[in-house]
């Protein structure tokens, strides 16, 4: 059915653990690297409670959730991923550094026709894309979160991907991972958050600007609309770093106001307040 058995995953963070789940409860061998080792233990632990939780709920047997675990290695070290069949990039939302990964990625992983993919939500493919010397492997492959209960990703082709690495993608995201791919061009933002980002922005504006209280605001689209989470809730999801990197990236393609970031989300930002897993955005979390 494929010829991808061989994962790498750079970044364990709330989306590179996700991937990373998804990608060994598939039954691949998956590989996921960190860049200290205490990063590496958090990244370890944040995967490994959340494959306890799925068997916790029945959702895996207890021997799955032992074969899973085993298919699963972690390094610090990028050159342990040259034997890999694809590598997925999960690392934080900034262009340079995700520039240098794939710099990396083409000078350590050794197969030919590998894939090398990034989960990025914003950043124009081809960019990561003329970084390397295999531009025609690159593509987005775009998770959601949380990626282990998100049916959707997107493909990303850059203008540089050819069409083998995009029909291999598409054949590993929906028939080894069982997902649902749609396709977009590669444009900031691509469908789901050029859609998603305004309306986040827009209902920081609102509350910034004292229109309605935070619980008001999510509540009136959970309640209003069945949004399974308001737009601020929402945002402490993703990581406001994320959504203020995301809106940058959108800003800069597209220059206009509608994706330009809140004064308040960037304050946010600088005042290390990122939604949950700083335990504090607009709502506080244990
Ligand atoms: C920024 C980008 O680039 C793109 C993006 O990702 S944008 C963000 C997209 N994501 C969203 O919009 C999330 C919207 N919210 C939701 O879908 C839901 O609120 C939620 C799934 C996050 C939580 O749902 P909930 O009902 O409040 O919680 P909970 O009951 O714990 O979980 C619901 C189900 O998901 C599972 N689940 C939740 N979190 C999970 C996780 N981290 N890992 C595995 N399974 C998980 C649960 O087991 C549960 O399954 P069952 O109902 O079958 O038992
Ligand atoms: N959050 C979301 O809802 C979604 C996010 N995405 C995208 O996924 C990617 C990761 O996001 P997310 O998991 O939420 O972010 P997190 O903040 O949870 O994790 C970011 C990861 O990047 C690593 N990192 C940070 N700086 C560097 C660096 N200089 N070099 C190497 N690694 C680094 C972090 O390691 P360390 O802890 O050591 O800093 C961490 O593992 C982003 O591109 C984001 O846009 C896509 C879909 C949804």
């Amino acid at each position: 059915m494929t010829d991808i058995e061989r994962v790498g995953v750079v970044g364990c963070g709330q989306m590179g653990a996700g991937i990373a789940e998804v990608c060994a409860r598939a039954g691949l061998d998956v590989k996921v690297a960190e860049t200290t080792g205490e990063a590496l233990e958090i990244g370890r632990t944040r995967l490994f409670n959340s494959l306890s939780k799925a068997a916790e709920r029945g959702k895996i047997s207890e021997e799955e959730l032992a074969d899973t675990q085993a298919r699963l290695t972690f390094t610090t070290d990028l050159g342990e991923f040259a034997d890999r069949d694809l590598v997925i990039e999960a690392v934080v939302e900034n262009e340079q550094v995700k520039t240098e990964i794939f710099q990396v990625l083409d000078q350590v992983v050794t197969r030919p026709d590998a894939i090398l993919a990034s989960n990025t939500s914003s950043i124009p493919l081809v960019k990561l894309a003329v970084a390397t010397s295999r531009p025609d492997h690159v593509i987005g492959i775009h998770f959601f979160n949380p990626a282990p209960v998100q049916k959707l990703v997107e493909l990303i082709p850059a203008l540089t991907t050819s069409e083998g690495t995009l029909s291999r993608a598409q054949v590993f995201t929906e028939k080894v991972l069982g997902k649902h791919a749609i396709r977009a061009q590669d444009r900031s933002g691509f469908v789901v958050n050029a859609l998603l980002i305004p309306y986040l922005l827009s209902a920081i504006r609102m509350f910034e600007s004292g229109i309605a209280s935070r619980e008001d605001i999510d509540n009136g689209m959970e309640m209003g609309c069945a949004h399974p989470m308001g737009p601020l809730k929402l945002s402490d999801l993703i990581g406001l770093d994320t959504v203020a990197s995301v809106a940058y990236s959108m800003y800069e393609e597209y220059k206009e106001p509608l994706y330009a970031a809140p004064p308040l989300l960037q304050r946010m930002v600088d005042a290390g307040r990122l939604g949950r897993k700083t335990g504090s955005g607009f709502y506080t979390y244990d």
